[in-house]
């Protein structure tokens, strides 16, 4: 690698560092991969050996590709025996290497499904007690890990995730009735587990950081195979990882790369902590910071820096841009979730047509893919081929499947798939039985209507009810959303309790959202076929592209429509940040704890930060309203509308473009002085 050429000054003193332990504060776009791997070539090139460097990242793709590039820098074979691996990945590997200093020689490593079926096995040992919990194997699963990566003790692990985090007296009621049944279990399974000598992911950390903690012989074998560890993401280790790394201070040279404001894991434990008090945690250890940016123009990092300066944490971070200055990043104000998918749509179409820009250059961020349901939607309707990272595509929820398989059966009555799910929706009928009745129908091959067989298979009353539903449906065919409307009104009360825990909070409203995109089909073919498969690339007779664009759109040409928390690392020409409003930006769940608010800061800096060019924040003007209606917090940390905390109050007038399509909130002029208000009126009461 041709350091000098390829690396501004700020990366070169960092790479080119000597001293015991470094802290790289890299901003976002400021070239953190770069770095590291500049820096694993410039230790091999300056004779250290590649066996004993270190690379740990926070996934296996980004340390094949460090790897990799590290590589191909150097001449050959220089690296070969260079290793990057995860956290998990690495204990293993010394798990293995050292099988009596870690003396966990004969166990098996489970993996994430394997942990379940163990946790089920122990959960249905102990009926008697897990009867007691409303709690799924998976969720203690999930508090058992959070206790061990966070070093929470066991209370406030049910806390946090089983109850959000709430400190009132009815969740202490329920925490110290249900905490002594999840004991139980979680001690059961650790048992089974040491019983059968299975190690989980969390075991492999714990059994190296336990034992390199504990004795000083452990420390001393692996200095000797060991010079230098080098950590990307830092800000995203949590206490677990951070016990993990905290003896190698001592045992080889620590190079730690991090952004403390793109730590967005924390409902993983992850602890911004470590990269932010780094100098205290880490003795002999310095900071180099970078804060040129290569990735967006200087207007759109006015406005990351702005968020970030407003914040009560030190962060001291000022990216400059590279490339000087563009456009600024424009502020738009919907009324409603339809106007703003349709505004999207027609921006990116435009986009495509008039501007030269591909699907692919627009990267669309949204906190919940829940959220992005109606842009899903009207994507689908216009044909806009696009895929989801993080969360769900709308149309392969569970509980939208359930009620299509209703609707794919009338269209094709030999879909064995929607056979077997719409028949199993219902209570009493399981897998088997569900084989057995669509063994009947399927066997018919046609002769017979489909409902006078289901009657027949189905005795009683359920019977009838299944059968008349698939005659109502039916009868609707040319209407598709009717028959979305039919078969919701059957299938809402199974739904509702199908899906309870989420049902009014999530499910429900997806069904209205269903309805009108069935509405805008004419044949429940197309509808099944376009829609639901959703193969928007592979789609003939585009009405808002034309056929030619659509021939020439590449297969993997399409729109990203992405969680912010999955969106780490990506950038994009155009990037929309869908719902940047008062309630959502802190969430309104955030509003009582001061780290959730600044979580959820980091969260919208990271969504800011992925646009290279072109930067577009939506917001509800329904929220902006809430602002007006704001209720003054009787004592801090009371939860309000948001209206203080909204991380785009007072937002100042150059740094975004405001526009606001539809109703026009600004320019409603009130009476200057709340005016009396009487009820008793127009009420005679003689
Ligand atoms: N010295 C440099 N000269 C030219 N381009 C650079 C330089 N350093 C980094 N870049 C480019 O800047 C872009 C951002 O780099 P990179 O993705 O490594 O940033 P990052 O710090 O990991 O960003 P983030 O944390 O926001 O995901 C890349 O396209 C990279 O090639």
């Amino acid at each position: 690698m041709h350091l000098k050429e390829e690396l501004n000054k700020q990366q070169l003193k960092a790479v080119e560092f000597s001293g015991k332990h470094l802290l790289v504060l890299a901003g976002a776009g400021t070239g953190k991969t770069r770095t590291i791997i500049a820096r694993a070539a410039y230790l091999i090139e300056n004779g250290a050996n590649p066996s004993k460097i270190q690379i740990l990242t926070f996934t296996k793709k980004a340390a094949n590709e460090i790897v990799e590039r590290v590589k191909a820098s150097l001449p050959q074979s220089n690296g070969k025996s260079l290793n990057g691996a995860t956290f998990h990945s690495w204990c293993n590997q010394l798990i293995i290497k050292y099988p009596n200093l870690f003396g966990a020689a004969n166990f098996t490593v489970i993996d994430p499904d394997d942990q379940l079926g163990l946790m089920k096995m122990v959960s249905g040992n102990h009926s008697e007690v897990y009867s007691k919990l409303r709690i799924k194997p998976q969720q203690l699963l999930d508090v058992y890990s959070y206790a061990r990566n966070t070093k929470k003790n066991l209370t406030e692990s049910i806390r946090s995730l089983v109850y959000k985090g709430k400190e009132d007296n009815d969740t202490e009621y329920e925490i110290t009735a249900i905490k002594p049944n999840i004991e139980i279990l979680l001690r059961a399974y650790q048992k089974k587990k040491m019983e059968q000598r299975y190690l989980d992911y969390d075991d492999l950390l714990l059994v190296v950081s336990t034992q390199l903690k504990a004795n000083a012989e452990a420390r001393k074998l692996l200095s000797q195979n060991l010079d230098y560890l080098l950590v990307d993401e830092m800000q995203d280790t949590n206490p677990l990882q951070w016990e993990l790394l905290s003896p190698f201070i001592e045992i080889c040279n620590l190079f730690c790369v991090g952004d403390d404001a793109q730590s967005i894991y924390s409902f993983r434990g992850a602890d911004f902590r470590n990269v932010h008090q780094f100098k205290e945690r880490v003795p002999n250890a310095e900071v180099y910071k970078l804060e040129k940016n290569y990735r967006s123009t200087q207007e759109i990092l006015d406005v990351s820096n702005w968020l970030l300066e407003k914040s009560p944490i030190d962060y001291n971070k000022q990216l400059q841009s590279v490339r000087g200055s563009g456009e600024v990043p424009q502020l738009l104000n919907v009324s409603d979730e339809w106007q703003e998918a349709n505004w999207v749509a027609d921006e990116i179409l435009k986009n495509y047509t008039d501007e030269d820009r591909q699907f692919s250059d627009h990267l669309i961020l949204s906190r919940s893919q829940y959220y992005t349901k109606t842009l899903q939607a009207v994507f689908i309707r216009r044909k806009i081929p696009y895929v989801t990272y993080g969360g769900r595509k709308f149309l392969q929820a569970a509980h939208i499947k359930d009620l299509v398989s209703l609707l794919r059966i009338v269209n094709n009555p030999y879909d064995e798939i929607a056979w077997v799910r719409f028949l199993t929706f219902w209570e009493g009928i399981g897998e088997v039985r569900a084989s057995r009745i669509m063994a009947v129908i399927l066997a018919d091959e046609g002769k017979t209507d489909i409902p006078i067989l289901l009657q027949g298979a189905i005795p009683g009353k359920d019977g009838i009810k299944i059968a008349e539903l698939y005659n109502d449906v039916q009868k609707e065919k040319g209407k598709v959303g009717k028959m979305v409307d039919i078969a919701y009104e059957a299938m809402s009360l199974g739904l509702a309790f199908r899906y309870r825990k989420d049902w009014i909070e999530k499910r429900k409203a997806d069904f209205p959202v269903l309805k009108l995109l069935a509405n805008s089909y004419s044949s429940l073919g197309e509808f099944i076929g376009e829609g639901l498969l959703d193969n928007a690339e592979k789609m003939n007779g585009a009405p808002v592209l034309s056929e030619s664009q659509l021939a020439t759109a590449e297969e993997k040409d399409h729109v990203i429509i992405s969680t912010i928390h999955s969106a780490k690392g990506l950038e994009a020409d155009v990037c929309i940040v869908l719902n940047v409003s008062p309630k959502s930006f802190p969430s309104s769940w955030s509003l009582d704890d001061i780290d959730a608010i600044e979580e959820d800061r980091r969260v919208l800096y990271v969504a800011l930060t992925r646009a290279k060019n072109k930067l577009i924040i939506t917001r509800n003007t329904a929220s902006i309203s809430a602002i007006h209606s704001k209720a003054i917090p009787a004592n801090a940390g009371q939860q309000t509308d948001g209206a203080e905390t909204y991380f785009l109050t007072a937002i100042p007038d150059g740094l975004v473009l405001q526009e606001t399509i539809g109703y026009d909130f600004k320019s409603v002029k009130d009476a200057p002085e709340p005016n009396k208000l009487d009820l008793s009126s127009g009420m005679d009461f003689s």
